[in-house]
């Protein structure tokens, strides 16, 4: 089928086409909070769905969640997050909470018998994940789904990404993003220590997708260095990051963010120059496309090649660059670049040296290798949906999943990188659930 271009994909990506025909038994969510972003996540992703309907929505302010609820044709508005995690028509729920009620709201949650798709980052740092993702409320029987929303992960682009990736050859991996101000200097949860934001935190993303090159967790941040919020704001806040980790294969994964970026972006930075992995300090303005920019280098491999002479070899080295990881529906490129030499192997001296350039793109699932409907304009969100939906009714996926485990090697990702950087790891909650009957 003749794939839409880059403006007819994205003005369905912005009018999608009308959903499918609603299941009699549909999952039926419910969202705790009114936060922005929810119309994106969920609601629209929704609407594509046949098996899920968004059925209500709670706010600490009922008349703020009734406008909301009116706005986006949602039935039920109640009066208290506690009510509707209570109502048992409702199967699961959405939360999109500050950080530091990830905990706490997930927790009730699944106490009360509901799924729960949980924004990322989890929670606020290590301890609260094994709280979470080790709960006995997820070891019972038929224990409800948990998924932190690391929806860039279900994207078709992200597999064939990986697909290219030679994990345990991997020697450097570079991965930025650059939220311009412009999109967050109306927000204020992401530059308070105590609601646990923070650039580690909030762009959390580049952690996570070192996590998914290297497949392997970090032995430790060898360089952490944060921009921090300046007095009078909040100094125990980072609104950037540019930090690095050992991984256990002796490749290190560099990781630089920032959340009062500009909107300049470089496509296309090949960690084969020095500089590029040497330069580029937070506030730098060229360091990273705005919807995020991966490179990553393999050690180099020695090609068997029968028309050379016995006393030459010839060397393959791999670069996989792509851009725009987050949003790469709008766009995106995945670069590969194959460096070959021929070299003496005495004295290592090169007698010819070429590259082999290819680009990639994957929009659907089948472009991705995945024997799988889906459609151009599907964002993210969608695809994660469907797998969380997948999940919940015991069905085979097309595999790609967040496990709890991972969640928690993520928290303590970030837990390092704010050691390192010698800032406070997020604050615990005090919350604690009483499973003998009580609440907290
Ligand atoms: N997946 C993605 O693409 C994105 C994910 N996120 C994630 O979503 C979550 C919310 O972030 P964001 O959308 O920026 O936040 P918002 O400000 O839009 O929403 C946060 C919600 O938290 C609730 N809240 C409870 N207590 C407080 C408090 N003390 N101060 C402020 N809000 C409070 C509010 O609920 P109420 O409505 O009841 O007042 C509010 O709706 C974060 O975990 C973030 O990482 C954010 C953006 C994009
Ligand atoms: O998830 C996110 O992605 C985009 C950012 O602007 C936002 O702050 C963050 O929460």
């Amino acid at each position: 089928m003749e794939q839409p271009g880059f403006f007819k994909r994205n003005w369905q990506i912005l009018t999608p086409p009308h959903g499918p025909v609603k299941s009699e038994t549909p999952l039926k969510f419910g969202i705790l909070g009114v936060g922005n972003i929810a119309l994106t996540t969920l609601i629209r992703p929704a609407s594509l769905h046949p098996e899920v309907t968004v059925e209500a929505v709670a706010a600490r302010d009922k008349t703020k969640a009734e406008e909301f609820a009116k706005e986006h044709g949602i039935p039920k508005v109640f009066e208290s997050y506690l009510d509707l995690i209570q109502d048992p028509s409702i199967d699961a729920v959405y939360i999109t909470l500050s950080n530091d009620l990830h905990l706490e709201w997930a927790l009730r949650s699944l106490a009360a018998g509901k799924h729960v798709l949980l924004e990322k980052p989890s929670v606020s740092n290590a301890t609260e994940a094994e709280l979470l993702f080790r709960s006995p409320l997820l070891r019972a029987p038929n224990a409800p789904v948990l998924l932190e929303a690391f929806h860039y992960r279900f994207e078709p682009y992200w597999t064939a990404f990986l697909a290219l990736l030679d994990k345990p050859n991997v020697t450097r991996a570079k991965v930025t993003m650059n939220v311009p101000q412009s999109f967050t200097d109306k927000k204020d949860l992401q530059f308070r220590y105590e609601v646990s934001g923070g650039a580690l935190m909030d762009l959390t993303y580049s952690i996570s997708l070192l996590r998914d090159i290297f497949g392997a967790e970090p032995l430790q941040c060898t360089s952490c260095k944060v921009k921090r919020m300046l007095p009078p704001s909040d100094e125990l806040c980072d609104y950037g990051y540019d930090a690095t980790w050992l991984f256990p294969n002796g490749g290190v994964g560099r990781a630089a963010e920032v959340l009062k970026g500009t909107m300049g972006w470089t496509l296309r930075t090949s960690l084969f120059e020095e500089e590029a992995w040497a330069s580029e300090a937070p506030d730098d303005p060229e360091r990273g496309a705005p919807m995020g920019h991966a490179s990553v280098m393999h050690r180099e491999m020695v090609l068997p090649d029968e028309s050379l002479p016995e006393e030459q070899e010839k060397v393959m080295t791999r670069e996989v660059r792509m851009s725009n990881y987050i949003w790469g529906c709008i766009w995106h490129r995945i670069d590969v670049d194959d460096w070959y030499i021929v070299r003496n192997k005495a004295d290592g001296t090169v007698v010819k040296r070429w590259v082999e350039r290819g680009t990639k793109k994957a929009y659907t699932l089948r472009e991705a290798g995945i024997d799988r409907d889906s459609e151009p304009y599907w964002m993210s969100y969608k695809y994660q949906l469907d797998e969380f939906v997948n999940r919940v009714r015991g069905r085979d996926g097309t595999g790609v999943w967040v496990s709890g485990e991972d969640s928690i090697n993520q928290m303590k990702m970030i837990d390092m990188a704010y050691e390192k950087a010698g800032l406070p790891v997020r604050p615990t909650t005090t919350f604690r659930l009483d499973l003998s009957g009580g609440d907290d």
